[in-house]
């Protein structure tokens, strides 16, 4: 059985690769279907063979009576705001004063609008995922995290730590559900967010499961072991370990630039298949970003400039 398991397993990942990664299946979804439950099958007959990291994990087991509340290990911080060029210039200025003129290198990303999570990875096994709550405490959703396809249920290096990142519904995904409420006469979720909250918040894994959900993975926890220097190696590292990092985020070491940059995102958002509601600046240097510390609830190192509405 342990044989059949195993290479059941393997011919699901690479029917998965080809469908979500390709976009070229091989197998009708009658016959994927068809392998998915004589491979649940065997795994409900041989309990001890299912491994954490099958390819069962992503459709979702039974509904959980409550969700186990979880502390994050450091808060989950928010970012302080920027509304207009004025406000990214006087938190350049900021950080040369702090950093005493040194030089500064800036990473800008775009912010997506969705809901942040933490992901927890023991070994490298992915072992628990929460959402934000209050910053402090946050609640267990591991289940429903374990049904988003771009969530590594192992990393390609057996390392501990936590990431965050922010789970969200592509446009496509938000209006394809809508419409299929109205057809049911449901009432609608009002925006991608909403309904990327509303999905991860079901008690119910399978209802995740069947939203389309996705990640960007934009920090990474503390870490044994590795020597990063950088956020922007943070997150090549993050991609090497097999984690979803956006695309879109360039470095600066000119404030001109960077503010070019951000405009530039204000006329091409409506082009993303996802919504962002801004950009988020960072400075770079891991040394620089300890240097300026954090305020009682934001990082000194990092701004979030909001679009307007
Ligand atoms: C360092 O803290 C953060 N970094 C972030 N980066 C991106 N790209 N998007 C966010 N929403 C975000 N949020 C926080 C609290």
């Amino acid at each position: 059985a342990e044989t059949k398991i195993k290479e059941l397993a393997k011919r699901i990942e690479r029917h998965n690769r080809l469908y979500y990664e390709e976009d070229r299946p091989e197998i009708t979804d009658q016959e994927y279907d068809q392998l998915m439950r004589e491979l649940i099958e065997l795994e409900t007959r041989f309990p001890e063979l299912a491994s954490p990291d099958s390819p069962t994990q992503r459709v979702g087991g039974e509904p959980l009576p409550f969700f186990e509340k979880v502390v994050h290990k450091t808060p989950m911080l928010s970012l302080g705001n920027a509304f207009g060029e004025a406000d990214i210039r006087d938190f350049d200025r900021r950080v040369r004063q702090a950093v005493g003129n040194q030089p500064v290198r800036y990473v800008a990303e775009l912010k997506i609008d969705g809901l942040a999570v933490s992901l927890h990875y023991e070994n490298g096994m992915f072992v628990r995922g929460a959402t934000r709550g209050d910053g402090t405490t946050g609640e267990d959703i591991t289940q429903n995290l374990k049904t988003i396809r771009s969530i590594p249920l192992k990393l390609t290096r057996p390392l501990t730590l936590e990431v965050r990142g922010e789970a969200y519904m592509p446009k496509a995904a938000f209006e394809k559900l809508n419409r299929e409420r109205e057809e049911r006469g449901e009432p609608l979720f009002a925006n991608p967010r909403n309904s990327a909250a509303g999905s991860l918040r079901q008690l119910d894994p399978k209802i995740a499961a069947s939203r389309q959900l996705d990640t960007f993975i934009y920090s990474i926890g503390e870490l044994q072991g590795e020597t990063v220097e950088s956020h922007s190696e943070g997150l090549e590292l993050l991609e090497s370990l097999g984690f979803k990092v956006n695309k879109e985020r360039r470095v600066f070491d000119d404030i001109e630039e960077l503010l070019a940059f951000i405009d530039s995102w204000t006329q091409k958002r409506p082009s993303l298949p996802y919504e962002i509601d801004g950009m988020v600046i960072k400075v770079d240097s891991y040394a620089q970003q300890e240097e300026l510390g954090y305020t009682a609830k934001s990082p000194r190192w990092a701004i979030a400039y909001k679009f307007p509405a």
